[in-house]
């Protein structure tokens, strides 16, 4: 589904991202782990068009799409849950989710909303709360189910555990277990590297914008230098 080959990104001209190479098949949970700066955020920006590359190609479904803008990404199936949820804070949980059906506004938002909310039950209750009214685990839940109203192939989740107390986590990594078996193929970046790669079908291990790691989740898990550089173990 997603082929990434020699992927380079920078700021300014400071190179974050030094020709990193991953795949993607589809069904899948790939999970993205590394220590703090290693470039996992920028890689998932660049994947979804809001950062641009200055090297390397994005194949997305055989279709080379590293030139094309964010909007055009998200048409072909590439959406992005960011980092800090980034939910509208005074708009409502509703709100929110209409927000992110909009590469596709039709008789169908009605039923997405509907399937958000048998996923997210809370999201349901509260569905007239302002969003900065949720808790953090919730407002999680609402970033997630906005990304899938613009029906994703791909979702590209960033750091969904962040701030979480650990039932929370627990929550979230079954929504993206459940996401999985309804089809949608997941890139996960976790700081919580352990938690992020027993549910991952393969992991990545990305350091100072390079791919220094990668195998099955379970195979990662078990990596003795895995566990030490990353697992704290
Ligand atoms: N907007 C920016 N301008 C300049 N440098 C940046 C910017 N965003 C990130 N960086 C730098 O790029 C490198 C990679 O950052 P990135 O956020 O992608 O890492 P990360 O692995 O996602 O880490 P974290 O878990 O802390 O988000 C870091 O050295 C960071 O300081």
């Amino acid at each position: 589904m997603l082929t990434v080959d020699g992927l380079s990104s920078a700021y300014g001209r400071i190179e974050v991202l030094h020709g990193v190479s991953l795949d993607v098949s589809a069904g899948e949970i790939v999970a993205l782990v590394g220590s703090n700066g290693a470039g996992k955020t920028t890689l998932l920006r660049t994947l979804s068009g809001v950062q641009p590359a200055t090297g390397g190609r994005i194949l997305f479904d055989g279709e080379d799409i590293g030139r094309l803008p964010p909007h055009a990404r998200v048409v072909r199936g590439i959406v992005q849950s960011p980092e800090g949820r980034q939910v509208f804070g005074p708009l409502s949980v509703e709100d929110n989710l209409r927000l992110g059906a909009f590469r596709r506004w039709d008789d169908t938002v009605k039923a997405r909303l509907e399937a958000v909310y048998a996923m997210f039950p809370v999201l349901s209750e509260r569905r007239r709360t302002a969003a900065s009214s949720l808790s953090g685990g919730q407002q999680q839940m609402l970033a997630i189910g906005r990304a899938l109203m613009a029906q994703p192939k791909l979702l590209l989740l960033d750091e969904p555990s962040l701030g979480l107390a650990p039932l929370l986590v627990d929550q979230i990594l079954a929504a993206v277990v459940d996401l999985k078996s309804r089809g949608i193929t997941v890139l996960l970046v976790e700081q919580n590297a352990s938690a992020a790669l027993a549910i991952a079908d393969r992991g990545y291990v990305l350091e100072v914008g390079h791919v220094v790691h990668e195998g099955a989740g379970a195979a990662l898990l078990q990596d003795p230098k895995v566990r030490a550089a990353y697992l704290g173990v």
